[in-house]
């Protein structure tokens, strides 16, 4: 072998790692894996317990007007200092990592004050990044996605824009208090000094990434999604929506780019300090749920299902058909295609209250229950929002039998613990379809969260969406998605081509009546929807018209 094959031979043998950081509300993450996908190692910094000096609760500070919620900017920095040296005590060896992600909570904002971004670049890597970032914020509490203060920008820019449906053909959203367009148009009107020496206004990904660049980085399509202020159509800003927020923010926001592109390379800081290689890459940092949505690997035509405290609804979308609840984001792993994300906030509290109604509170009865009744429950059907649902915004408990007659309750106890599993998956593909999602032949449910542990609930799952369930180990989803994310934006290509090797596990498959029963309860389930939610804005007129006389 010649020196140079010698050389070459050794390169390809070299270790070749990716490391994914996911900047959460309650914590700071960091996930190393291997060319094969397998997790080398895992570090955190909770904000509550290791940095007590910023007095957060749950890693937020709610204001006594108990609607303003905010974090402290340089707090996310400090415990970045306190996560890379976890990082090398639990092993890492940063020389191989080849690429670096990462993620940060959805629609939170960082302003950085003008001469910050030259500051960013002269980082010197013998002192702490908090110490010399301390005055680089032009506001020093940044709002996040439990703010809800801004209900008033929120009218003006769907005023601006000619409404609610026009604002969401646009943004993939109607106004929502989160969303950071109507967070910066408040920060405008009510801090016009601190606004104007703003050199930079980052979302919590693009901010970190910065760090990590030396730079400002720019923000990504699919977290920019979230911000009311893309055109997710054209994937530029919106200029109808800059200038109903606030002056000049164009310069401020930087061009947007696509989730998986390649910044450059990494910061000398942190090659100095941490012996990363110069050549170490930098991919464009996302928001948290489209980043989830690579790390549950979803993939055309799927649908993620993570059944938590509340469920939550991930959609592989060709085409975006935005409606006024759930949110369309551009893809993260395919900047031509677009993901769904709809919350049902009845979701595992709802299964415990009927299972401890109707089962002892044991599972196991509850799974006895619903497997002895047969699919399509005798035509019965009920929705139980034991507190007021977003999807769709209506509360109360609703019972109808084969006639779609409301009765006030079923005949016994099996009969309701399946009229409320059939109700919430129903109400899931009622409302995926409203997107535009179809369930196609290729179709696979992909099952996270807690209650995916139980096989009775993902059976009915995988007949009332007519398609395959897997489960993936995937906790730290976000986190692990970005360290894929890493692969993929330094290799380029198809993203499933990078992310070879992540398994999935079927655990059910349709029944073959599925499709034939479930088609039919979908479309009364629709039908009987609908009429409450028109029966209850026709109410909510009627009382806003009496307290406006
Ligand atoms: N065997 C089971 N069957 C149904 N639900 C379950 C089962 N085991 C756990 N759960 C549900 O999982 C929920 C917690 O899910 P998890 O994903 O950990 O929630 P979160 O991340 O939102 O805190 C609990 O509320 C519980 O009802
Ligand atoms: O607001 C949203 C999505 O629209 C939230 O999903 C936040 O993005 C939550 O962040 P984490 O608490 O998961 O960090």
């Amino acid at each position: 072998m010649t020196e140079a094959d010698q050389l070459a031979d050794m390169a390809r043998h070299e270790p070749k790692n990716f490391l994914g950081f996911d900047f959460s509300t309650q914590q700071l993450k960091a996930i190393v894996v291997n060319d094969q996908l397998e997790v080398m190692q895992e570090a955190a910094v909770q904000f509550d317990n290791d940095l007590p000096e910023y007095r957060t609760s749950g890693g937020v500070n709610v204001r006594g007007d108990g609607v303003t919620v905010t974090a402290p900017t340089i707090m996310w920095v400090k415990a970045l200092d306190m996560l890379m040296d976890k990082l090398r005590v639990s092993g890492a060896d940063f020389s191989t990592i080849r690429a670096i992600s990462g993620t940060g909570q959805q629609h939170g904002s960082v302003y950085w004050r003008r001469g910050s971004g030259d500051l960013l670049g002269k980082l010197q890597p013998d002192r702490f990044l908090h110490d010399q970032l301390a005055m680089a914020f032009s506001i020093t509490e940044s709002p996040i996605w439990m703010d809800s203060s801004t209900t008033q920008q929120c009218k003006e820019l769907e005023e601006k824009i000619g409404g609610s449906k026009k604002l969401a053909d646009i943004t993939g959203s109607r106004a929502y208090e989160r969303f950071t367009g109507n967070q910066i148009m408040k920060i405008f009107q009510r801090r016009k000094e601190s606004y104007n020496c703003t050199e930079r206004i980052s979302l919590v990904s693009s901010f970190a990434c910065s760090i990590f660049l030396g730079a400002y980085a720019a923000i990504d399509f699919a977290d920019a999604s979230g911000m009311n202020l893309l055109d997710i159509n054209t994937k530029s800003w919106s200029q109808e929506c800059l200038d109903a927020c606030a002056p000049g923010l164009a310069e401020k926001l930087g061009e947007p780019v696509p989730a998986s592109q390649n910044l450059g390379s990494i910061s000398s800081y942190f090659v100095d300090r941490y012996s990363f290689n110069p050549d170490c890459a930098v991919i464009a940092f996302t928001g948290d749920n489209p980043a989830s949505l690579a790390g549950m690997c979803l993939a055309p035509g799927d649908v993620a299902v993570s059944l938590g405290t509340s469920d939550t609804l991930f959609l592989w979308l060709d085409r975006p058909k935005p409606q006024l609840e759930g949110h369309i984001f551009v893809n993260p792993v395919d900047k031509d295609a677009y993901m769904a994300l709809l919350c049902f906030k009845n979701g595992s509290l709802t299964r415990e209250k009927i299972r401890d109604e109707c089962a002892d509170g044991s599972w196991d009865l509850f799974n006895q229950l619903l497997d002895m009744t047969p699919r399509g429950n005798f035509g019965n059907i009920g929705m139980y929002y034991h507190i007021r649902e977003i999807t769709p915004d209506l509360e109360g408990v609703y019972r109808y039998n084969k006639s779609d007659d409301t009765v006030t309750r079923f005949t016994s106890s099996e009969v309701e613990v399946r009229a409320l599993v059939e109700g919430q998956f129903i109400a899931k593909r009622v409302h995926a379809e409203n997107l535009g999602f179809h369930t196609g032949s290729e179709t696979r449910v992909l099952a996270t969260g807690g209650a995916s542990a139980n096989k009775s609930l993902l059976q009915v799952l995988a007949d009332v969406f007519n398609a395959p369930v897997y489960t993936m180990d995937v906790a730290n989803s976000a986190c692990l998605g970005c360290a894929y994310r890493a692969k993929h934006g330094l290799l380029g290509g198809a993203f499933k081509d990078a992310i070879k090797g992540a398994e999935f596990k079927l655990v059910c498959k349709p029944n073959n009546d599925a499709e034939e029963i479930y088609d039919a309860l979908v479309d009364r389930f629709y039908n009987l929807e609908t009429s409450l939610t028109s029966a209850a804005n026709t109410q909510s007129d009627k009382i806003t018209a009496t307290e406006n006389k």
